[in-house]
């Protein structure tokens, strides 16, 4: 069996891939790295170690490697012939594969009549429904007539936390012991894939949501805030007793918001948050705010862990949510130089202000009480530096 997975990062490498080798899969991964490509290329196997007290080793056989800017037509030919195609190469970059994807589709359906299952294992909403959607908009009519019946796009939540690391052997990967991965098997065309560890579900929106706005909306708190007090790291922010009451505070009112919403057992979901809350505080994973904060635009987006979740806390538990509006305000503080996205962000908010900067990335309206509350929040966080 042949899984072609774009992305061969940490999330790729450190989870995907050895799920995939776990199952029975040959791996080929597609990378724009050509120093990761040419190691895999020469190994064809790397280490994930456990980051826990076991140290635990696997080592993921089976893998081989394709750089897509060099040799796009051998990415073509290996969709034609694969079993399962997944990708873990970030949101953004979803839009730049789907070229490749479209091309080795409308090569497959002319000479291979197995079904193909595309898994984007991304951390947003819907990302495989957003990668259909790219592939479909480089292919003709006729040709999504012909894909339709053929392949499938099941949405997915992923979570395992595998921080930016350098390691003498560079293809190893050290990972944390959690994992989940959940496929919505509404959307599966032909068989299930058999990989063991993915968990197949008829409604996604509950899992993803409360995965992406409890791990990813207490990241992304610890990150900005982490980030706008000085800390380096999310397990040293989780160390400080106030950072860690207010990732704490805001996990309580994505909390209520999802018991509210999904009708969730409240203890059972605030056992789900000090889990959560103890896989931030790892001693063994060393995760850096600035990749935990990456992309700061992404993440102010409508659909996306903070303000998806504030908004929704208005609607649905009819409040206010300080601490997620504060969550935002110090999304709009961070200005690390190394990350395009705060850059931008900064420059906009320099040159047209915050309130409308806030209106442009967040599409809130000026109706949304929100925007004042993070108006709020950042002129407080504000008045703090300038102290
Ligand atoms: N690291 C985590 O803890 C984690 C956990 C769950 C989900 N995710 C999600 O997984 C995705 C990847 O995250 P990551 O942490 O592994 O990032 P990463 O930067 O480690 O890996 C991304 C990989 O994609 C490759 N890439 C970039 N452009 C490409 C292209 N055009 N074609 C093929 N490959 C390309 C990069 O070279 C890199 O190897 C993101 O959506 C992230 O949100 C990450
Ligand atoms: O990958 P991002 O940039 O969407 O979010 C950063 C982290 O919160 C994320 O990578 C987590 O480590 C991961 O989602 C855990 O499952």
């Amino acid at each position: 069996m042949l899984a072609v997975h774009f992305g061969a990062g940490n999330i790729g490498r450190g989870f995907i891939g050895s799920l995939l080798y776990q199952a029975g899969f040959q791996t080929c991964f597609v990378d724009v790295n050509s120093e990761i490509v040419n190691l895999l290329n020469e190994k064809q196997e790397y280490r994930v170690i456990l980051a826990d007290t076991s140290q635990e080793e696997l080592l993921v056989k089976n893998v081989r490697a394709i750089n897509s800017q060099s040799e796009p037509n051998k990415v073509v030919d290996a969709i034609a012939q694969a079993d399962l195609v997944t990708t873990a190469v970030g949101p953004n970059i979803l839009p730049f594969i789907s070229g490749l994807i479209a091309e080795g589709l409308r090569k497959r359906v002319q000479s291979n009549d197995k079904p193909l299952n595309i898994i984007a294992c991304e951390n947003m909403i819907g990302g495989s429904t957003f990668l259909k959607e790219k592939v479909y908009e480089k292919v003709s009519e006729e040709e999504r007539k012909l894909f339709d019946p053929c392949f499938g796009f099941p949405d997915a939540a992923v979570d395992r936390i595998v921080p930016n690391q350098t390691n003498e052997d560079k293809l190893m990967v050290r990972v944390e012991p959690f994992y989940e991965w959940a496929v919505d098997q509404t959307k599966i065309i032909g068989e299930k894939p058999r990989v063991t560890g993915i968990t197949f579900v008829d409604d996604l929106k509950p899992y993803i949501e409360r995965k992406l706005y409890t791990v990813n909306t207490g990241h992304a708190v610890a990150a900005y805030l982490g980030y706008y007090a000085g800390i380096k790291t999310i397990n040293e922010v989780m160390e400080k007793h106030e950072m860690k009451t207010l990732v704490e505070k805001t996990l309580q009112e994505t909390g209520l918001l999802l018991v509210q919403k999904y009708n969730f057992d409240m203890d059972t979901h605030k056992e789900y948050i000090v889990k959560i809350l103890s896989r931030f505080s790892n001693p063994y994973i060393s995760d850096e705010v600035i990749r935990v904060g990456r992309s700061p635009i992404r993440k102010l987006s409508p659909n996306d862990r903070l303000i998806s979740p504030a908004r929704q806390y208005v609607e649905v538990v009819k409040e206010q949510p300080i601490y997620l509006a504060k969550a935002i305000a110090a999304a709009f503080i961070y200005d690390y130089q190394g990350d395009e996205e705060a850059v931008e962000l900064q420059n906009k908010i320099k040159s047209q202000g915050l309130e409308a900067t806030i209106y442009e990335y967040t599409q809130l309206t000026k109706e949304s009480a929100l925007v004042d509350l993070i108006i709020h929040q950042f002129i407080l966080l504000r008045e703090f530096i300038l102290d």
